[in-house]
Order: structure tokens, then sequence, then C-alpha cells
């Protein structure tokens, strides 16, 4: 069954008087085991969107579905759902991190003894047993972001909705909750991750949809957005220099002789030909020039705001 299943869903805002569009027939689907970045810059309408999904915002028009059922009209619908949104905030700051987990659990609908089983164990996996009794004010950033994962997958949902999960913490915290992320996937949760970090969306996602003026602008698997925006550019460094004829019959096949000892080359069958010039020359290595995440957000961004 698709964890989730969001067709056409449109919100508009009235704020004294004004009409604001904020989010236009957007449809969504992520399957158990999948990772969808939903990217997009400030104000795109991602918040919008995460709550309309969430059973938070009732939409205009379209409908949602989390494996199969409706939160806007079925509450149980929310025992399939967890949601970590706005930074930590689903966590009691008082509370312990097992109060918590038993608190939560209990809220959706585990029994005492199971919400202490399952918190238990997820304070093990999550490295927080130290931590289990401590007030959570009293825990660093990153453990408090932690156990707001835990949280949201006390009640085991299908659909894990986690909201800039790696903001501001520390590198190690950042590695910590980033393989959290794809263990929670490899158990078969659908993750609809949004973040502005988008190394972290490229490390974590199968697919990427890029949202902008409420509209979803593209949705790709991460890898095929990737190669679709990497040109055939390859460079090719060097062991030794080149000498001049070398240089001279590889600029004529229209190849840029950068340094010495590195050539930028278009298309595949011009590297082929400059190997052949470059013969018996030894290389070093050759790179292909690859397309990252965050550039082919701001191409698409800008582009999308030109139109
Ligand atoms: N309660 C509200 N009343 C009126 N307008 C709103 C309300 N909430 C959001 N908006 C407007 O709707 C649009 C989309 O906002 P939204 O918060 O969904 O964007 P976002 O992509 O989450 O932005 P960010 O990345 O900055 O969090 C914006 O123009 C915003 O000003």
């Amino acid at each position: 069954m698709i964890a989730l299943e969001a067709y056409n869903l449109s919100k508009t805002y009235r704020d004294r008087g004004k009409q604001i569009q904020a989010v236009r027939d957007v449809s969504l689907t992520i399957k158990p085991g999948e990772v969808l970045a939903f990217l997009g810059p400030n104000g795109a309408g991602k918040t919008t969107t995460i709550k309309m999904i969430a059973g938070l915002i009732r939409p205009d028009s379209g409908f949602v579905k989390i494996a199969g059922s409706d939160p806007h009209r079925d509450p149980c619908a929310l025992k399939l759902l967890g949601a970590v949104l706005e930074g930590n905030r689903n966590v009691y700051w008082r509370l312990s991190p097992e109060e918590n987990l038993e608190y939560f659990g209990m809220l959706r609908g585990l029994d005492q003894r199971q919400a202490k089983r399952y918190g238990r164990s997820l304070l093990e996996r999550f490295g927080l047993m130290d931590k289990r009794r401590s007030p959570v004010q009293a825990l660093s950033r990153g453990m408090q972001q932690k156990l707001a994962i835990a949280v949201a997958l006390v009640h085991q949902p299908q659909l894990l909705l986690l909201d800039e999960p790696t903001l501001g913490l520390d590198v190690e915290a950042t590695e910590n909750v980033k393989a959290l992320v794809r263990e929670i996937a490899e158990e078969g949760r659908a993750i609809l991750l949004t973040t502005h970090q988008l190394d972290i969306a490229e490390q974590l996602s199968d697919r990427v949809a890029i949202i902008q003026a409420g509209e979803i602008i593209a949705e790709e698997p991460t890898r095929e957005l990737i190669r679709q925006f990497s040109g055939s550019a390859y460079t090719i460094e060097l062991e030794s220099p080149l000498d001049a004829k070398q240089s001279q019959a590889i600029a004529a096949l229209g190849a840029v002789v950068e340094t010495e000892q590195t050539v930028y080359v278009q298309g595949a069958e011009t590297l082929y030909q400059v190997f052949a010039i470059l013969q018996p020359l030894p290389i070093l290595r050759v790179k292909k020039d690859q397309a990252d995440l965050t550039g082919i957000f701001l191409k698409l961004v800008r582009e999308g705001r030109d139109a």
C-alpha cells in the first residue's frame, strides 16, 4: 500500500481582506521505505502542504490518504503518522525521555506496557539510555532532536514527516540523525523530509519534489535529477605537462587546456580524441563534472521566478 497519497491539494489563506494562494494543485506520493525530499524557497508552501498532510490544516480542495486513510475524515489515520515539525516541539521539556515516550505512545493508542517497551527499545537504539530519566531541557540539542524523532516513531507509524531534522546540529549529531533517517526508511517507513540543507537532502532522499510559489516545479528520483543536470563535461588531470604540439592539437578539437596538466573537455567523443593526442602521457585522473542538488535547485527556482 502507498504510504502517502496527496492529490491536488490547494489552500488559499485570507489575511486582512487579501487572498494568498499558498498551495495550488500539489500532488505527492511516497512508497514504504522511500525518502522524499520536499524542497522549496521560503514561503513556497511547504509548511502549508505538510500541515494539510498531517491533518492540521483542511485543504480547500484535494485529499490526503495515509496508508489508505484520510486524516481529515478518519482520526485513526493520525495513528499511521509521526511528525517532527517546527523544531522539536513534539516533546515535553520538563518530562524525561522515558516519560515522553510513554505519554505519547499512549496518546497514539498503545497500552502502557507496549508504550514502555517500544519507548525503551527506541532509547537503546538512539543511544539515549543514559539520559532516560533526565528532564529533556537538560539534554543537548542533538539528543533532544533524536528524542523528538523517537517520540514520533513510538507508535510505529507508516509515514514520518521530518521538518529540518538536522538544523542547528553539530557535525557528529548531524551524522547520527542522518544514519537514523536511513535506518527508519530501511525498516520500510515512508519519510517526507523538508530541509533547506540541500546536501542533506541529496544524501538522504530517493526522490525530490521542488515547490515554488505553491506549485510543484520538479519531481524526479534524486539520482535521475542529478544525472539530467550533470553535463557531459570532463576534467583530465595529467601526471606530467603537455608539450606545445599536444596543447595546440587539443585546442583545435575545441577542448580547453586550463593548465599544463589539466584539460577541460566537453562531450565523450572529444574525450576519446583528446586521449589519443595525449598518448603516451600518463593520465592521473578523469573527473566527470557532477551537478549537485544545490546547483539544480537554484537553477530551477531562478528559472521559475523569471518565467
Ligand atoms: N496562517 C497564514 N495566514 C496567511 N498567510 C499564510 C499563513 N501561513 C502561511 N501563509 C502564507 O502562505 C505562503 C506559504 O507559506 P508556507 O509557510 O507554507 O511556506 P514554506 O515553504 O513553509 O516557507 P518556509 O521555508 O519559509 O518555512 C506564504 O506566502 C505565507 O506568507
